[in-house]
């Protein structure tokens, strides 16, 4: 295990929902905001170890679904496991084994301004696992630093001292602090140059193939689509209207899915690979050609 902390005891005596390779099942979800409806029938599987891109336009509830699948948003109506287990309406203690499995990585990394990268990651692990001593704590920390990039120099800084890059990266850290199965990232690359979000694409490749892991990525990013998802999730309608691999989903004829993988931006992203159809899942030159891909187009 990871980070010199065997967590899996833990999880190995828990009950064992896992089945049918789902790690998320979302039916019938409606949520709203007073006379807003976000979300209105919306079903969505996301499978075991997949690095699943949800996509959509602006407001269409993308980040609305990830915070009611992590339990912080109510829904109306709808029901919602991860990993076999139901993440609503559950009592404190059900769902608390639940949430030591997840990771999340929020837009813009909401690292706690007052306290040190290092500390931030130390957040989840005092959360969670109160037991763990503060050296412990301290050598997991520079672990999960070391694991995500970030030099070790970064653990007594605060996040007043890094750049956007360093700050995504240290959200990664913590959202990795307790080796979750399963994460979830909000926009990771939004704001990053080309060669920053080329190079986190990379790590979270990286890092889902080396621990395993489940991904809900949430993105507006293209090139992170074609360069590490497998699946693409489309929201649009108050539901997901598609999902499937990228050639699946330019085989549908939504015009918001032709429009957005056939628009400029699209067509950029595409041709620097040849064809459609995700680029490079493996560690090989991914990055490298993500960042052709964004090279002589705009951050959006
Ligand atoms: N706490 C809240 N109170 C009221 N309305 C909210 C709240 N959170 C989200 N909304 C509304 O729900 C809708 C969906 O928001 P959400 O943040 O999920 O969109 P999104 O698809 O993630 O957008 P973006 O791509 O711009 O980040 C928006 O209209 C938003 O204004």
């Amino acid at each position: 295990m990871s980070g010199g902390l065997d967590m899996s005891e833990e999880r190995a005596s828990a009950p064992a929902h896992d089945d049918n390779g789902i790690a998320i099942r979302v039916r019938g979800l409606r949520t709203s905001f007073g006379p807003q409806v976000v979300h209105e029938n919306l079903d969505l599987d996301v499978y075991k170890g997949e690095i699943l891109g949800v996509v959509g336009g602006s407001g269409t509830g993308k980040s609305v679904l990830m915070r009611a699948i992590i339990g912080l948003q109510q829904p109306d109506e709808g029901e919602i496991s991860v990993f076999g287990q139901s993440t609503i309406g559950q009592v404190d203690e059900d769902v608390l084994a639940l949430r030591k499995r997840w990771g999340v990585l929020f837009q813009g990394g909401a690292l706690f301004s007052t306290l040190t990268v290092a500390e931030n990651i130390e957040v989840p692990l005092r959360e969670f696992y109160p037991q763990i001593g503060p050296e412990l704590r301290d050598e997991i920390a520079a672990y999960k630093i070391r694991m995500t990039g970030l030099p070790p120099e970064a653990g007594p800084k605060f996040p007043s001292e890094l750049s956007g890059g360093m700050k995504k990266r240290a959200g990664l850290a913590r959202a990795l602090a307790i080796d979750p199965d399963l994460l979830f990232l909000d926009e990771p690359t939004a704001g990053l140059d080309p060669i920053g979000a080329a190079s986190f694409d990379e790590q979270t490749r990286q890092l889902q193939q080396t621990l395993g892991l489940t991904v809900f990525l949430i993105t507006h990013d293209l090139d992170t689509l074609y360069a590490i998802c497998d699946r693409v999730a489309v929201l649009a309608d108050k539901k997901v209207i598609a999902v499937g691999t990228i050639d699946e989903l330019l085989a549908t004829e939504h015009p918001w899915i032709q429009e957005y993988f056939n628009g400029p931006r699209g067509r950029a992203a595409t041709s620097s690979r040849g064809a459609g159809g995700k680029a490079d899942n493996g560690a090989g030159d991914g990055a490298g050609k993500t960042e052709k891909a964004r090279a002589g187009k705009d951050e959006g």
